[in-house]
């Protein structure tokens, strides 16, 4: 723009028309501009500026829609001519014969006719007035709304898998699953090196436009994990050979794999606090946006387990229908100590269902009988937040002796109450025992006991090494059956059972509040060593009672004593799960903007669309790659990049969502610009991705 220049001076621009009027409709600086303000009604009147109107012509509905949502402008400052007929200089449409995948999203392009040219009412491009309705007779890209069934769900390649049809065989729990990623014969392999998503935002992100409080536009985060996600889902070829008992092409479920370790340095650590800047309220950095680095750190530690195998190991490559077997006990110790033989663990990949399992072998027992082995199927009706899940046992001879194996749910990264609270792992002090702590876990036990001797059971091995803590604070009882089948038979009542299941169960608390103080070398009994605690008198009550009073000690008579205590396990788990919710809510779009950012990344920049002309400035394309420039490639008045995350996540919710507001898309050139709605964009990135995948 000139402005308040001495006339003559600028008589050049006087034939230019004004770039406001053509962009924004209006020119504040009308008065003292010395650019062309009276550009007229058409084309024929403005013989500097060619002003071409992208026009679509939908075959199967060519009366004119007035609802246009995009509209293309060319603007050419080529010097003025007095030809009264469209620049022919300027770009032009040209039509495009690409075709779509059904008649009813064919859509040509061509250019305006004269009548309608001739038509054009005056150009309001406006586009923060509320009245803002692009008016051409003829609309750019006013393809119908795709068919729903049309639109295509994003399906990799050549793969048996469809997102809409993989088994998804959740725990109904939560724990590890491997059903439904891709595998390593498909196409779109996220087991392959380069997908490793390495975004690392720390930019303070200034929430000054109110775009981020829509409610109906969730911000999301993109990115949060550094590895694959731990399934598998489709069969594949057995990539073992035989020798396993199977033929060489049975099919298989395949175990993931982590080729590759976990890269911490992917993520920006949370600054330190003092460190932190000060946030106004309408203001969120990065972290804010994203699953807090601690508890993602935790899940992805959880999914490196689950997706460990062990390439070259010496162990069975299938027992039964369970294979890639890795030994979960860091000690690889096999003690005999809880069930008279040596028992050790493996997980384990199931060939039926793809889930990942714990499998506990116990070596050399002979002799075992059906019936002790069909016993165990009483346990399938344990359902206890508390207890393992046990499915199955049989033996087998794949370790080439007679071994009895147990299925079990498998709880990544879970450790024993033996190694949390006495033994030290690397650097790790074993966890100093609190009241709060031991409430909780008498509040879980006994629930998990009720659960237990409901059913006719009885636990039989609580011990230190068998109550598993698969997360924080969280408890379960493992290893329950194994004595239902090495001791079948033995003339012990129930009763007499689940007796012991409580006197074991005191003496494991008793065994964890002793450890609080020292009490080596102390000659007390159990009942002063208790008086002795640095914990409440309620506590110490509740403990002496089940001590001194063991021989009539219920579960009944206990859950009434601890019920204040439950109310308060309970709150805590309820807040628990809120906060793990409100993680899970913020997160809920991620898979979502991947995919879209997944399918951005396959439609742009493809060498192959070099030549194509609906990539080309007036190509039913080019609107996309404009809107990347916008999303992705903005720059400050200073030619600095623009490294906004909010506006990334914005843009993309909203190119997802399809939404009707309209964005004005400028050329990096500044040459040409484009309004279009999200709404349209978003079916022109449907339309060039249904190409591409045909
Ligand atoms: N269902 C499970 N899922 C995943 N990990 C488990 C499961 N059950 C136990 N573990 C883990 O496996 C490891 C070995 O467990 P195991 O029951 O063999 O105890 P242990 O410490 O080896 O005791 P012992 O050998 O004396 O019986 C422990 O770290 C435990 O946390």
């Amino acid at each position: 723009m000139v402005i308040g220049k001495p006339p003559g001076q600028f008589d050049w621009a006087k034939d230019i028309p004004c770039k406001n009027i053509t962009i924004y409709g209006y020119c504040k600086h009308q008065d003292k501009c010395a650019y062309k303000h009276d550009i007229g009604v058409n084309a024929k009147s403005s013989p500097a500026v060619s002003t071409t109107l992208s026009t679509v012509n939908n075959n199967n509905n060519n009366n004119n829609n007035n609802n246009s949502s995009t509209t293309t402008t060319t603007t050419s400052t080529a010097t003025a001519t007095t030809s009264h007929q469209l620049n022919t200089a300027a770009p032009t449409f040209i039509p495009s014969n690409v075709s779509r995948p059904t008649s009813s999203s064919t859509t040509t392009f061509s250019t305006p006719s004269s009548s309608q040219t001739g038509t054009l009412p005056k150009k309001k491009f406006n586009f923060d007035s509320p009245s803002f309705t692009p008016n051409v007779a003829s609309n750019s890209f006013n393809t119908p709304p795709p068919n729903p069934k049309d639109v295509p769900t994003f399906v990799p390649n050549s793969t048996e898998i469809t997102e809409n049809n993989a088994d998804n065989h959740y725990h109904s729990d939560g724990k590890n699953n491997v059903n439904s990623t891709p595998t390593v014969n498909q196409v779109f392999n996220f087991d392959t090196p380069s997908f490793t998503p390495s975004f690392t935002p720390n930019n303070t992100v200034s929430f000054a436009n109110n775009v981020h409080h829509n409610p109906d536009i969730p911000l999301s985060p993109a990115i949060s994990h550094t590895q694959p996600s731990t399934t598998a889902g489709t069969s594949i070829v057995n990539p073992y050979s035989t020798g396993n008992g199977l033929p060489q092409n049975e099919i298989f479920f395949a175990q993931p794999t982590t080729a590759y370790p976990l890269q911490y340095h992917l993520y920006a650590p949370v600054p330190p606090p003092h460190m932190q800047l000060p946030l106004q309220p309408n203001e969120r950095n990065a972290q804010s946006l994203f699953i807090p680095n601690d508890l993602r750190e935790k899940l992805q530690l959880k999914n490196e387990a689950s997706l460990q195998v062990l390439p070259h190991s010496k162990l069975p490559q299938l027992v039964d229908v369970y294979h890639s077997l890795v030994p979960i006990d860091q000690k690889y110790e096999k003690s005999a100590r809880v069930y008279g033989v040596p028992s050790s663990l493996y997980k384990v990949c199931s060939n039926i269902d793809g889930n990942l399992y714990a499998l506990r072998r116990l070596e050399g027992v002979k002799h075992i009988n059906e019936s002790a082995i069909a016993s165990v199927k009483r346990w399938q009706n344990v359902k206890s937040a508390n207890v393992v899940k046990l499915y199955l046992a049989f033996t087998n001879m794949a370790f080439n002796d007679n071994s009895l194996f147990l299925v079990y749910d498998y709880y990544p990264c879970s450790s024993t109450l033996l190694e949390a609270h006495f033994q030290p792992s690397g650097i790790r002090k074993p966890e100093i025992i609190s009241e709060n702590i031991l409430w909780s876990y008498i509040v879980q036990l006994t629930n998990a006991l009720v659960a237990i001797h409901e059913k006719g059971l009885a636990a039989r091995t609580i011990d230190l090494s068998k109550v598993i803590i698969t997360n924080k604070g969280r408890i379960r009882l493992s290893g329950c059956g194994v004595l239902d089948i090495l001791n079948y038979g033995e003339d012990k009542k129930l009763e007499e059972l689940q007796k012991i299941d409580l006197e074991n169960f005191t003496k494991l608390i008793f065994d964890l509040a002793a450890s609080s103080i020292p009490t080596r070398g102390i000659d007390k009994s159990q009942v002063d060593i208790v008086k002795l605690l640095p914990f409440s008198d309620n506590f110490k009550n509740v403990l002496i009672y089940m001590i001194s009073d063991l021989s009539n000690l219920t579960l009944s008579k206990l859950q009434s004593i601890i019920a204040p205590q439950i109310m308060q396990t309970m709150n805590d788990l309820e807040n628990a799960n809120d906060y793990i919710e409100g993680q899970l809510t913020r997160e809920l779009e991620n898979s979502r903007l991947v995919r879209l950012m997944i399918k951005l990344g396959f439609i742009n920049e493809r060498p192959g669309f070099a030549n194509d002309p609906s990539w080309s400035e007036t190509g039913d394309r080019y609107p996309i790659k404009l809107f990347r420039d916008y999303v992705f490639h903005q720059v400050d008045e200073n030619g600095k990049a623009v490294v906004d995350l909010s506006h990334v996540l914005s843009c993309l919710n909203k190119l997802d969502a399809g939404i009707d507001e309209t964005i004005l898309l400028v050329s990096p050139d500044e040459k040409s610009c484009v309004i279009a709605s999200y709404k349209k964009l978003k079916e022109i990135v449907d339309a060039a991705f249904r190409d591409l995948s045909k």
